[in-house]
């Protein structure tokens, strides 16, 4: 028989005054899913999260968490949901350690198990050096590789990671993605929220495209480019001129045009064609630029507008 569903949700709504922050979602993420929401800033994904973790009680619509009703089967649901929320929330006076420690004693695991789980998950999350130290002396990557080793501590069924990466320097991120890919191989159900197309398209094996409150498209990163992107854009910088005043010209090029304030960006499967002919067509370009397409270029099919603003 299949597994139900990690989290169903269907038609989920949560509103804040006058204002409909989520607006009738509908999905479902399976266990063993590494599933994300991306989405720019303000779509809502932080919001349905917390309904998730049981932290913020919906407005309207159902969600079931491991079969489970948040709203009124919170602390049965929080027992069995490791959340790394936005902010890190770890006691800077304390040790790693201690942190952790502490954090397990909450759930009622023993002196001796929390102990044991905390020097396991310190040594997963490569931080057994800093064992000892106060949290007030790791850098930024440190805490949040120890804020995921906090959500482990319960031996979770679903771990909700509230953008795991945002604020972190290149170098400190690709370490936490390390640990997250190694978390995803161990067949645990992880949400996360990002607003990193990068990030969604390495980690997630499925994407909730969210936009506004709603969910504009679901699937498989790829999957997702291919539906809504050509394989290729050229993206043509103009020396003078509006964008919008040169897109016609551009427009028989390839397969759409995206108009943009400072470029336009034509799509089509070969770029270096479209590049070619371009140059016959002797226009005063100051730069041209043929790549893949990414989740921003299926974001930008979907929304009209780019996901990270310039
Ligand atoms: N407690 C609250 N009261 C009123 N409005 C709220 C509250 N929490 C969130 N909002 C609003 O709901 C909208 C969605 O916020 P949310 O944090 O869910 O978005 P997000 O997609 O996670 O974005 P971010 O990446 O900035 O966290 C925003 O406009 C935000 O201002």
């Amino acid at each position: 028989m299949p597994h139900p569903p990690a989290v169903r949700a269907t038609g989920l709504v949560k509103t804040y005054g006058t204002s409909t922050v989520v607006d009738g979602i509908d999905f479902e993420i399976h266990p063993g899913e590494f599933v994300g929401f991306l989405g720019p800033n303000g779509a809502g994904k932080s919001t349905t999260m917390r309904m998730i973790g049981s932290v913020t009680r919906r407005s309207g619509g159902d969600l079931a968490v491991l079969g489970l009703d948040p709203s009124t089967d919170g602390p049965a649901v929080r027992s069995r949901l490791g959340v790394c929320p936005q902010d890190d929330l770890l006691d800077i006076e304390l040790s790693s350690l201690q942190n952790l420690t502490t954090y397990a004693r909450y759930f009622g695991i023993s002196r001796t198990e929390s102990r044991s789980r905390a020097l396991e998950l310190l040594d997963y999350m490569s931080l057994s050096d800093r064992a000892q130290d106060r949290v007030a002396s790791l850098s930024g990557g440190m805490r949040r590789r120890l804020t995921i080793a906090r959500a482990l501590v319960n031996r979770p069924d679903v771990v909700l990671l509230d953008e795991p990466t945002t604020g972190l320097d290149p170098q400190a991120r690709h370490l936490v993605w390390e640990r997250l890919y190694a978390l995803r191989d161990s067949g645990t159900t992880v949400v996360l929220t990002t607003h990193f197309m990068d990030e969604a398209e390495q980690l997630c094996d499925r994407l909730l495209v969210v936009d506004k409150g709603t969910v504009v498209a679901s699937g498989a990163p790829r999957e997702l480019i291919d539906r809504y992107a050509s394989s290729e854009v050229v993206e043509v910088r103009l020396t003078h001129g509006r964008p919008a005043e040169w897109a016609a010209r551009l427009d028989g090029l390839g397969e759409r045009t995206e108009v943009l304030p400072d470029r336009v960006l034509v799509y089509a499967q070969d770029g270096d064609a479209v590049a070619a002919a371009l140059e016959r067509l002797g226009l005063d370009v100051s730069s041209v630029l043929v790549r893949r397409s990414s989740l921003e270029d299926v974001f930008l099919r979907l929304t009209g507008r780019a996901l990270v603003e310039a």
